[in-house]
């Protein structure tokens, strides 16, 4: 094993051992002190320091090794920035040993310099004012310069070179690059090495008997993404739909059915549109006194469990189960469903947890918890004056859950920007109580805006309605159909392939429209924006994907087995194009990190947009198959056509992670 993937998972086992150590500590914490626990726990301590030991050990090594003029070896599809952070790590911490800890600093540079290399290390600026402020006075090119000597060797890199206002130039090698795309296309694309974590992604998540809207359209595509990209990168993802199934607006609608459908204990009511449904009881709630009495006695007596409430419960959470699964399938997500009402018991003991530690306090009849001592922001209801539970006890049980009972050390929410303040203070309080310690738990709330119409106002339909999201994707086939029908491909492709087009082309634009954009701003949902066949959209990749394919399929040569191919082809990137494509599928990796880093989706898809374009620059100059004038071929270049295949690999993996459908024709 290289001492590089030793130290890589000697880090993530460190990781690891923690989070048990902290797990251990809170079930302790909350079980009182078991002997066997106590055991445990010194175990893994020494444990622990045992392998803190052997990482330092480690550490030295490699930086004596590459202290005697030493090299460093390059992890199997790793991404490029993270192994120049480790070249440059080491670096520093031998050039200038006491700020071996300064956090490294790698930017790419934009490919129209390419005389300034294709990445920069930019840490010597800062370093120079750091020493000034010592009083040593070095300028940032000495300081560079010096870096640059201490630098390892490594494959990856052609040559360093210092400039500007001491900026260290890397220039990557062709010899690397033309390997790492024999080996992609050799294996297939493979993620990049990170460290592992079992992680929960809690998305979609609408509400019972409401309508599913287009807020909730946008967290099941972002969700449903980040779960790919995470398991890509071999994350344990947990897939989670915290549908609201438990809130007091069942009380009205169990009672509603007992009168609608006095006999839905033998037989299911057809119950066509919940959404009528819903406001008849609504509007029976409002109006008969009666009538809200035993709404909220049911409600009691489905919290308390009362069978015949939960079949009515049941059958009304069943219908509104059929409805989202439908939209599931059209859009290709899997998720699995625990809905709040799966917290019942978790909510009853987490009640019983707090006030043990003595942190819930009385207000006007409610029991509330601040999220931190010197009680400012905004306290949580964890149970009401009626003694019911809320949205914030539930949330607070389901935390709870997620770290202790599933085990988690990463949760994501994918839920609207309105949201925010709600989960900032779940985190404060589960942090209070301790729930959550942020030394080895990851917990974000992946906010998005709001989704506006044409018109800039908010997405409604022409009636004012809110969109069924059904109706929506309806139109948007409509609106793909037409689209394909206006370029004649009606009268190209059979009708299977018209249809596997039609839908590709719908549901691509639909989740790329919402995926290319920063999560965090509104955005405007415009079917004639994202139907486009230029710049930035679903169509324009998918045209430019579809011929790339095309290319090795009508080069008259077999490229099925790409191994063998290799076999006799070395992939050259002697001229500037091939060169310039084959670095931009090279920075797929840094991508996918930098994706799962901040969980923004618009990276990825900005880079399969840069990918088409570079590809199209490659393709105009350079000839992959030549013809003579009768149209025959004369001249396969088999180097040239390795290079698109391993542009499509690319792109491939790149969409099934954005969720788009690719098809062979189009
Ligand atoms: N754990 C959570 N609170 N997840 C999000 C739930 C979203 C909620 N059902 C809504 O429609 O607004």
């Amino acid at each position: 094993m290289g001492l590089n993937v030793e130290l890589k998972k000697l880090e993530e086992l460190e990781l690891e051992t923690q989070r048990l150590a902290a797990q251990l500590q809170s079930s302790k914490a909350n079980n009182g002190s078991a002997d066997q626990t106590d055991d445990d726990l010194l175990k893994l301590q020494v444990e622990n320091t045992k392998l803190k030991h052997r990482l330092a050990i480690l550490r030295q090594s490699i930086a004596e090794e590459s202290k005697a003029g030493g090299s460093i070896e390059v992890q199997e599809n790793s991404s490029i920035t993270e192994h120049l952070h480790f070249v440059f790590a080491q670096a520093i911490a031998l050039a200038f040993p006491e700020y071996k800890d300064t956090p490294v600093s790698i930017a790419p540079v934009n490919s129209a310099s390419a005389k300034f290399g294709d990445y920069q290390c930019n840490n010597a600026m800062k370093l120079a004012k750091q020493l000034k402020e010592k009083g040593i006075n070095k300028s940032p090119g000495d300081i560079a310069t010096e870096i640059q000597r201490n630098c390892p060797v490594s494959p990856l890199i052609e040559k360093l070179e210092v400039a500007g206002a001491g900026f260290v130039n890397v220039f990557l090698s062709k010899n690397y690059a033309s390997q790492a795309l024999s080996g992609l296309l050799r294996n297939g694309v493979k993620p990049p090495p990170v460290p592992k974590r079992r992680v929960l992604i809690d998305f979609s998540s609408p509400n019972i008997a409401k309508q599913m809207h287009v807020g909730h359209l946008r967290s099941t595509i972002i969700g449903e993404s980040i779960c790919r990209l995470l398991e890509f990168l071999q994350h344990d993802v947990v897939r989670i739909n915290h549908l609201g199934d438990w809130g007091t607006q069942f009380g009205m609608l169990i009672a509603h059915l007992e009168d609608r459908f006095p006999n839905f204990l033998n037989e299911s009511p057809p119950i066509g549109d919940l959404q009528v449904f819903y406001k008849e009881s609504k509007k029976r709630f409002d109006e008969d006194e009666e009538f809200k009495k035993r709404a909220y006695s049911r409600v009691v007596s489905l919290q308390s469990g009362e069978p015949n409430s939960i079949k009515a419960w049941q059958l009304i959470c069943d219908v509104s189960r059929k409805e989202f699964q439908t939209i599931y399938n059209r859009l290709d997500v899997s998720i699995q469903e625990r809905g709040e009402s799966f917290y019942q018991s978790r909510m009853l003991s987490v009640v019983e947890f707090l006030r043990k530690k003595n942190l819930l306090e009385p207000d006007e009849g409610r029991e509330i918890m601040w999220p931190d001592e010197s009680k400012t922001g905004i306290p949580l209801t964890i149970v009401k004056s009626d003694g019911g539970f809320t949205y914030d006890t539930s949330d607070m049980a389901a935390i709870r859950h997620r770290l202790e009972e599933e085990k988690c050390s990463w949760i994501i929410y994918v839920v609207d920007a309105g949201q925010s303040t709600h989960f900032n203070t779940i985190f404060k309080a589960a942090e209070r109580c301790g729930i959550l310690d942020r030394a080895v738990h990851r917990v974000d709330h992946v906010q998005f805006g709001v989704v506006l119409g044409e018109d800039g106002k908010k997405f409604k339909t022409r009636s004012g309605d809110t969109v069924k999201l059904s109706d929506l994707l309806d139109e948007g086939m409509k609106r793909s159909l037409n689209q394909l029908e206006s370029r004649g491909r009606n009268d190209v492709l059979t009708p299977q392939e018209l249809k596997d087009a039609q839908e590709a082309v719908a549901y691509s634009c639909i989740k790329y429209a919402d995926l290319c954009h920063n999560r965090i701003s509104d955005y405007i949902f415009s079917f004639d924006k994202m139907l486009e066949d230029r710049g930035n959209t679903a169509v324009y990749l998918l045209y430019t994907y579809t011929r790339i394919c095309s290319i090795a399929r009508n080069s008259g040569e077999d490229f099925s087995d790409l191994a063998k191919v290799l076999e006799g082809v070395n992939i050259d990137l002697s001229h500037e194009k091939e060169w310039k494509l084959a670095k931009t599928l090279l920075k797929m990796h840094d991508i996918l990190i930098k994706c799962s880093n901040e969980l923004f989706l618009h990276f990825l898809c900005e880079f399969c947009y840069e990918v088409c374009t570079v590809f199209t620059e490659f393709y105009d100059s350079c000839y992959c198959i030549e013809k003579n004038k009768a149209g025959e071929i004369i001249a396969v270049n088999r180097s040239r056509i390795l290079l698109c295949e391993a542009t499509a690999a690319v792109l491939r993996q790149s969409f099934f992670i954005l969720g788009l459908k690719p098809v062979a024709k189009i």
